[in-house]
C-alpha cells in the first residue's frame, strides 16, 4: 500500500496517533517525538546473555519452587508455546485483521485516563514511526472486553504459575494481573520493581526483547537513571539503556549487585521473582503476555505490601483465603508478625508509604515501582513509581497498575 504524505497507510493515522500522543505525552508537543534521532542513531551495546534457561516441558512444578521460586532466581523457561494456538495466531497481520476495530490501551493520561487506539491505526503507526520512544501497547483489560477476550484463550497460563492467591478474591476487585503487550523497536519499560510484591512470567511470542534484571537489594538511586540523564523520557527504556545501562557494565559496577541479562526470543517465559529491578527494551516489533501473580512462595512479601497499599482489598481477600487456602494464614500471621520490611532492601518503595485507606490509595498502590503505568487499566508502565501511587503494574509501560 502506498504511503501518504504523513507516512501513514490509512488516512486517519496521522489525526488518531496526534490525539493518542497529545494525551499520553503532553510534554513531547513542543519538543517531538523523534527529535533524539534514536531510530537512527540508537543502539545497545552488545549482548552479554547471563540468565539461565530450563525446559519447561520437563521441570516440575515443585522443582521450580525450589530451584528458581523459593531463592528468588530468574529465569527463562522455554518450551512452554508449543500448544499455543498464540504461536500462530499473534501474528501481527492476523491480529490487525481480527481485532482490526478494536481500542488497545497504548499510553496513559495525566488523569490516569486510558488512551487507546483501534488496531488498524496502531499497526500502521507501528510499521511507519521514527519515534524516540514509541507508543507501546499494554493492555490489561483484553481478556475482560467481549471483543478482545478470546485473546485470553489463544496462550495457557503455565502450570509452574497457575496457583494465583490472587484468584481467590473477586475479580472485580483484584489488581489489573494481565496484559496484552506489543510495541515497535525501541518501545520498552523503565527500571521498575513489579507492584505489590508479586512476581511476573512473560511470553514472547514473536520478536526479541532485551532485559537486564538486577537484584532486589540493589538502591533506587544507583538502578535509575541520574537527574541529568533524565531528559525528555524519564520514564522510558531507552533512556535506561542509553545511561545507566553502561555503569552496570563497567568494572565499577559492584559485585552484590551484578545483573542479569539476555536477549528473549520467541516461545521463550520470563520469570521475574518479587522485588528484583528489571528494564527491557524492544529490538524490533515484538507481541507477548505477561501476568503478575501470588503463591505460595511470595505471599509473605505480597501481604504486607496488600495491606499497606490495598487495604480493603486485603480483608476482603483474607477472609477469602481463609475460607479456601486456610493453609496458607500461617504464611500470613508469619509475614504480619514479621515487622514490615522492604523487600528491596535498601531501595525504600517510596510508593508505598502514601497509605491511607480510603479507596483511590487502595487503588493507587498496587504497583510498586514499575515504572509503568498506573491506573486501573495498563500494568506496567508507571510513570514514576509507585510515588504516583499508581498499582497498576508500571508501563505505559510498566503494567500500570500492579506492579510495584
Ligand atoms: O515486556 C515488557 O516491556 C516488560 C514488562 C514489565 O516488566 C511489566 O509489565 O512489569
Ligand atoms: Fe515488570
Amino acid at each position: 500500500m502506498s504511503l501518504g504524505k504523513d507516512g501513514y497507510s490509512l488516512p486517519r493515522t496521522y489525526r488518531r496517533v496526534s490525539r493518542a500522543k497529545d494525551k499520553a505525552r503532553p510534554e513531547l508537543r513542543k519538543f517531538g517525538w523523534d527529535t533524539l534521532g534514536y531510530a537512527e542513531n540508537f543502539t545497545l551495546l552488545p549482548l552479554k546473555d547471563t540468565i539461565a534457561r530450563v525446559d519447561g516441558k520437563s521441570l516440575s512444578v515443585d522443582d521450580f519452587r525450589r530451584d528458581y521460586e523459593r531463592p528468588r532466581i530468574p529465569v527463562i523457561l522455554t518450551g512452554l508455546t508449543e500448544d499455543w494456538p498464540a504461536k500462530e495466531k499473534w501474528d501481527i497481520n492476523r491480529l490487525t485483521k481480527k481485532y482490526r476495530n478494536q481500542n488497545f490501551k497504548c499510553g496513559e493520561g495525566d488523569d490516569g485516563s486510558s488512551v487507546r487506539m483501534k488496531m488498524k491505526y496502531y499497526h500502521d503507526y507501528l510499521l511507519n514511526n521514527n519515534d524516540d520512544s514509541p507508543l507501546y501497547i499494554f493492555d490489561s483489560s483484553f481478556a475482560e472486553r467481549r471483543k478482545t477476550k478470546k485473546l485470553s484463550e489463544d496462550y495457557q497460563v503455565p502450570k509452574f504459575f497457575e496457583d494465583d492467591l490472587f484468584h481467590y478474591a473477586d475479580h472485580r476487585k483484584r489488581p489489573p494481573h494481565r496484559w496484552f503487550v506489543m510495541g515497535p523497536a525501541r518501545s520498552g519499560t523503565a527500571i521498575h520493581i513489579d507492584p505489590l510484591g508479586t512476581s511476573a512470567w512473560n511470553t514472547l511470542l514473536f520478536g526479541y526483547k532485551r532485559w537486564v534484571l538486577i537484584p532486589p537489594n540493589a538502591p533506587r538511586d544507583i538502578v535509575k537513571p541520574m537527574a541529568h540523564e533524565k531528559g525528555k523520557h524519564p520514564d522510558e527504556g531507552v533512556t535506561w539503556f542509553h545511561t545507566v545501562y553502561k555503569r552496570v557494565r563497567s568494572p565499577a559496577w559492584p559485585k552484590e549487585y551484578a545483573p542479569i541479562e539476555c536477549r528473549q526470543g520467541p516461545g521463550e517465559t520470563m520469570f521475574v521473582p518479587s522485588g528484583w529491578w528489571h528494564v527491557v527494551i524492544n529490538e524490533g516489533l515484538t507481541i507477548a503476555v505477561t501476568h503478575n501473580y501470588c503463591s505460595v512462595e511470595n505471599l509473605h512479601l505480597v501481604w504486607p505490601k496488600t495491606v499497606k497499599g490495598r487495604p480493603k482489598l486485603s480483608k476482603h481477600w483474607f477472609k477469602r483465603l481463609a475460607e479456601q487456602r486456610p493453609e496458607v494464614l500461617d504464611i500470613i500471621k508469619a509475614a504480619s508478625d514479621a515487622p514490615l520490611y522492604n523487600i528491596n532492601d535498601s531501595s525504600s518503595d517510596s510508593s508505598s508509604s502514601s497509605s491511607s485507606s480510603d479507596d483511590s490509595s487502595d487503588e493507587s498502590e498496587l504497583e510498586d515501582d514499575r515504572g509503568g503505568r498506573c491506573g486501573t487499566g495498563s500494568r506496567k508502565r508507571q510513570t514514576d513509581e509507585k510515588s504516583t501511587g499508581c498499582p497498576e503494574k508500571m508501563h505505559h509501560s510498566l503494567h500500570s497498575n500492579f506492579m510495584v
